[in-house]
């Protein structure tokens, strides 16, 4: 056995927070020994944000041909797509986002990765193993968990295997069949699954939950169905029957039924918490199993002991495992300050986009909130891009018009969600951003017709023209 590595932190997990918790561990000066059995380059890269929105473009490419032909282009019909061509050049892309990112990783852990997995033997005792199956032990003042997630396949599928896929293999198909079902609409399933019907494939989608993507506005849920069931059919609000069937898999519900040559699962991501001997070692762990720990610190208990990233199933984002990635490895390397987290925003680029920003609709009290809506149909831009369908909801303070939440499906919605997210943050009421100014036209003037709509239900504060001011 070799020597025990005393060292100032260990970071368990060289992924986006395990990286970001490296880089403040070294600003202050300390010692870091990183620890990661592999594959490194990230899941962000590898197999989760990049590739996933390649598939997205490529899908997006072929798709509008339908509108170019409405606009007289000649010829579509001749066009045809070489999927597995498609494909490859998906995986070729993230190879190169991939392999940059580990090259990068490498150079900055240099001689301080250990390329194993660890477990905990006490709080900031670990043992690694090493390829040649040898044990070394590490001994830190501070250990920072980065270990990441994994997608859940559950048991059931285990005899249909052999034609299961997560996004951790999907990338590396070589040919993606016909006919694809899609168990599990989150952000992720619904995403993939319309990535494939873009590209061809005959997709059918399935999830126990009512509304897709995680939605809980109940409106903005129908929109999101209405709008994506013209693309392929989503079975919602029950679990689907799967049997093995000598040429596919027959996916069931009361809804329809479907033989499929493939099935993505896309059921949700457990984090990695179970392979890290965390109960033995003296951390005490919630109901679900996983560790307690404070989202402003992430300090675990009082544990010179961080959680980062999707690890600790707090924000499964990867701007949120960049920030928390630095407050842990900041706390692990320089002592305990408490940080102001970023507002919450989440983002799928489905086209029309679907984003949830701030408070949840489910969190807060309807009586002490007034909601803005406005509809594509009334935005000339969105007429012209097609997405009339486009919906948005502001959640304002019924008392002040501040700003608090809001979801949205939109053309070009990844650049409105961020917009609101920054307003969010800043404590802007709709009375300002009103007073903002919108150019003509854009998607953007979707929001001025949402913050009226809040501003007609505030207490009126002056006589002046919404969105005027008089001058100081
Ligand atoms: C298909 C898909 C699409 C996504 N799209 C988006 C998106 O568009 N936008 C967005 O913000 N987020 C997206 N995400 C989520 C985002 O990818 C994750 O939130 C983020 O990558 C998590 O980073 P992490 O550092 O926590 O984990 P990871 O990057 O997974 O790093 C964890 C590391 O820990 C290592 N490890 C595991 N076990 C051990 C052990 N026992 N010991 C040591 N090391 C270990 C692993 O090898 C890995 O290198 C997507 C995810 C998926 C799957
Ligand atoms: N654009 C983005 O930002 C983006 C894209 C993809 C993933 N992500 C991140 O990755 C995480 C994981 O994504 P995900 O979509 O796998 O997880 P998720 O938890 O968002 O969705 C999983 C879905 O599976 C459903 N489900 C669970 N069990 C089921 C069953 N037995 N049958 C049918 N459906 C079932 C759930 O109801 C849920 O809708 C997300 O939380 C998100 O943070 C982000």
């Amino acid at each position: 056995m070799p020597q025990d590595i005393q060292t100032d932190v260990a970071i368990i997990g060289a992924g986006t927070a395990g990286l970001f918790a490296m880089k403040q561990v070294r600003m202050a000066g300390k010692s870091v020994t990183m620890i990661d059995p592999g594959p490194l380059g990230t899941t962000c890269a590898r197999v989760g944000c990049m590739p996933s929105k390649v598939a997205l473009h490529a899908a997006h490419l072929w798709h509008q041909r339908q509108e170019m032909a409405e606009y007289g282009t000649q010829g579509i019909e001749q066009l045809s797509l070489d999927r597995d061509k498609a494909w490859a050049r998906v995986s070729a892309m993230r190879d190169r986002f991939a392999g940059k990112t580990e090259e990068n990783a490498r150079k900055a852990m240099g001689e301080n990765l250990l390329e194993g997995p660890a477990r905990f033997v006490e709080p900031t005792v670990l043992e690694v193993e090493l390829p040649g199956g040898e044990r070394q032990v590490v001994r830190a003042q501070a250990v920072v968990i980065a270990n990441g997630s994994r997608p859940v396949v559950p048991e059931w599928l285990e005899p249909m295997s052999d034609r299961v896929v997560t996004t951790d293999t999907l990338f590396d198909v070589k040919h993606i069949p016909d006919s694809v079902g899609v168990l599990g609409l989150g952000a992720i399933g619904l995403e993939m699954g319309l990535a494939l019907s873009r590209l061809g494939v005959r997709v059918v989608g399935s999830d126990i939950a009512r509304l897709p993507a995680g939605i809980s506005d109940p409106e903005l849920g129908q929109r999101v169905i209405e709008q994506f069931s013209a693309e392929f059919p989503l079975w919602l609000g029950e679990s689907a029957e799967l049997s093995k069937e000598e040429d596919g898999i027959l996916m069931k519900t009361s809804q329809g039924q479907e033989k499929v040559d493939m099935i993505l699962a896309s059921l949700g991501r457990r984090p990695n918490t179970d392979t890290l001997n965390l109960a033995e070692a003296g951390f005490e762990l919630d109901d679900k199993g996983q560790l307690r720990f404070d989202p402003a610190t992430q300090q675990v208990q009082d544990f010179p002991v961080f959680v980062a990233g999707d690890v600790n199933g707090h924000r499964p984002l990867q701007h949120e495992a960049g920030d928390e990635g630095t407050i842990a490895g900041f706390n692990a390397a320089r002592g305990i300050t408490r940080f102001r987290r970023r507002t919450p925003l989440s983002i799928a680029f489905t086209h029309p986009d679907i984003a949830v920003i701030g408070e949840r609709l489910e969190d807060m009290d309807p009586d002490e909130i007034v909601t803005g809506s406005a509809d594509g149909s009334g935005n000339g831009r969105s007429v012209i891009l097609g997405a009339q369908s486009n919906l948005i909801h502001l959640h304002a303070d019924a008392k002040t018009g501040r700003l608090r939440g809001a979801s949205l499906m939109a053309t070009h919605g990844e650049h409105l969600a961020h917009l609101l997210a920054w307003a969010i943050q800043r404590g802007e009421t709709a009375q300002d951003l009103l007073a903002m100014p919108f150019y003509h036209p854009v998607v953007e003037e979707i929001l001025p017709d949402a913050l009226q709509d809040i501003v007609s239900r505030l207490p009126e504060t002056h006589d002046l023209p919404k969105g005027f001011r008089r001058e100081e």
